[in-house]
């Protein structure tokens, strides 16, 4: 049995870090290799130990290898992104059509991670004042599996820009449950270095230090507290 109080080795510890790093959001490196329902399985524990409100555990994990299935929510895809790019003009509006936002038939596993939003009955602990904390804890959850999926060499791509309702009715999801991320899972070819749509110029990382406030939005850190770290820490990452 493990002594879950060990403290964490200094290698788990940079393994953690790395898969926080080097986690990307993947859309254009998937690999037609099948994920072994092993890797899949660990996958999907790691997400269901994500924390949850009053330990709700609103998901449902939707897995999707059907073929049909995938080439519907491409299409339910394919209908809001020509609307979304139509939030763009000119040479932004050619940048957005440049690019890729989506692996959904290329990937060979997708899948649905939903919230029960009466899972756990009328009351449930933690959530009486803020209702959304289900769908915050199924955050979670995607995030867990986004950097186990790291971990074990998978890229995963989120999709948001589709119709909830259509996606949902393509799932036949009962009502009272909300198709939360639609994720695109599989081995890649690379994980690039940065954020795909930094490297191609969309929108960059902001430097931590000017998003770092102290005991209130109206109160910036003094001069030396935590600021020359941050500046010290940005300046040794490059992603
Ligand atoms: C809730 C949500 C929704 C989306 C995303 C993310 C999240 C958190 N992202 C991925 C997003 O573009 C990406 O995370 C950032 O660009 C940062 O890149 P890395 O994730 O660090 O590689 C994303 N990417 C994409 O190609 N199509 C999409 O529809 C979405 N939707």
């Amino acid at each position: 049995m493990t002594d879950h109080n060990r403290p964490f080795s200094r290698t788990e510890t940079e393994g953690l870090y790395r898969a926080i790093y080097e986690r990307r959001d993947v859309r254009s490196q998937f690999l037609p290799d099948p994920v072994p329902n092993d890797v899949l399985a660990r996958l999907l524990d790691a997400a269901h130990h994500a924390p949850s409100v009053g330990f709700m555990q609103p998901w449902d994990f939707i897995v999707i290898d059907s073929v049909e299935v995938r080439q519907q929510v491409l299409s339910i895809f394919d209908r809001e992104n020509q609307r979304a790019a139509e939030n763009y003009t000119g040479e932004r509006n050619r940048r957005y059509r440049n690019l890729k936002l989506q692996g959904i038939l290329e990937s060979p596993v997708n899948l649905c991670i939903t919230c029960d939003r009466s899972r756990g009955g009328t009351h449930v602990l933690g959530r009486n004042t803020i209702v959304e904390t289900d769908l915050f804890s199924t955050c979670l959850a995607v995030q867990n599996l986004w950097l186990a999926a790291r971990a074990e060499g998978i890229g995963v791509g989120w999709v948001s820009i589709i119709d909830q309702q259509q996606l949902a009715d393509t799932l036949q999801l009962p009502e009272h449950v909300y198709p939360l991320a639609y994720l695109c899972l599989g081995y890649v070819s690379e994980f690039l270095d940065q954020p795909e749509l930094q490297a191609k110029g969309w929108r960059s990382r902001l430097p931590l230090e000017g998003l770092v406030r102290r005991n209130g939005w109206g109160t910036p850190l003094e001069e030396g507290e935590l600021r020359d770290a941050l500046a010290a820490l940005m300046s040794a990452t490059t992603y």
